[in-house]
């Protein structure tokens, strides 16, 4: 299972590098509880792995991270910096300096509850350069392969990246669409319950739908008017709703079902325990045979 929870859960995204301590306890013990057993401190390797998932975590930055690229005018992948400037690859450090802070929290977190985390930074791990995305697309894969077959959950971030002789950030949220092939079951957790007919926040009348069916092409099946913005939040430098829904449509239309919930409701504790019944608020995006 792969799982990104959002920075808008995971922080407090108007107020730069605040943790949002209530969703990140509940986030790390749900995942105590749904994980396998090969993956907890203490654990046995002969646990039958298959009773419960792996789990690949990944993170958004939230004020960790935004609020950074924003000063130095970052943009999010697929545009560059193209006014790259002295100030770009200081954007970028600082950046990464910024939202790695938040990954050493959350890794602390889940050793705290006895997951075996590690934190992987993506960029200049396994992928070095965004322009060279597809070749190193497979390095990325083969560390995460390799992280989950020691024992190990991988905690991956969205990042500041190279991109050319520039810079540009990697949202979470496209990351995962990178990762996706790994897993069957992908989950973004966010702030809303899912897929809004437009952005719930500056529309309380939008009702969140509950599926999404699209074509193996990424075409909408159904006849939904879906308004998704680019993000609430005045620091967000990644597209918001827009980046997680294009990502989430492309994975979906790969044949890998895709579901969308709320940080720390009980709605995504059934998805993450993998119960579906009908009293579970969410959106599900899945192709259409
Ligand atoms: N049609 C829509 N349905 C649901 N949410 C929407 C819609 N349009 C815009 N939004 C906004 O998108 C936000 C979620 O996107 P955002 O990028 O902030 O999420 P995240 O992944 O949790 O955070 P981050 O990008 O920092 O990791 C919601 O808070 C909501 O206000
Ligand atoms: C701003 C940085 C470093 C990463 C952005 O990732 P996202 O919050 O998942 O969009």
């Amino acid at each position: 299972m792969l799982i990104k929870i959002g920075g808008s859960s995971v922080t407090v995204k108007d107020q730069k590098e605040t943790f949002n301590e209530t969703i990140v306890k509940w986030f790390t013990e749900t995942i105590a509880d749904v994980v396998s057993p090969f993956y907890r401190i203490g654990d046995t390797h002969d646990c039958a792995l298959h009773e419960k998932p792996a789990v690949i975590l990944v993170h958004g930055a939230g004020s960790f991270g935004h609020h950074t690229a924003k000063e130095f005018h970052m943009k999010g992948y697929p545009h560059n910096n193209s006014e790259l400037n002295s100030n770009t690859m200081e954007g970028l450090a600082q950046t990464r300096f910024s939202v790695q802070k938040l990954n050493q929290r959350i890794v602390a977190e889940l050793l705290a509850v006895g997951v075996k985390a590690v934190g992987i930074s993506p960029c200049f791990g396994g992928l070095r350069n965004l322009d060279q995305f597809h070749e190193h697309q497979s390095w990325l894969i083969d560390i995460i392969r390799e992280t989950l077959g020691a024992g190990l959950v991988p905690v991956l971030h969205g990042d500041a990246c190279l991109y050319g002789s520039s810079a540009a950030i990697l949202s979470g949220d496209t990351l995962v669409e990178m990762c996706s092939s790994l897993a069957n079951q992908i989950v973004f957790l966010t702030d809303v319950d899912g897929v809004f007919q437009s952005d719930p926040k500056t529309n309380p009348a939008a009702r969140c739908i509950p599926s999404i069916p699209v074509d193996s092409e990424g075409n909408l099946v159904s006849s939904h008017v879906i308004q998704a913005t680019e993000s609430s939040h005045s620091h967000d430098v990644t597209g918001g709703l827009k980046t997680k829904l294009a990502a989430a449509i492309a994975i979906a239309a790969s044949g890998r079902p895709v579901t969308i919930a709320k940080s720390g409701s009980m709605s995504a504790q059934q998805v993450l325990r993998g119960e579906v019944g009908e009293d579970v608020r969410c959106t599900r995006i899945f192709r259409q045979e």
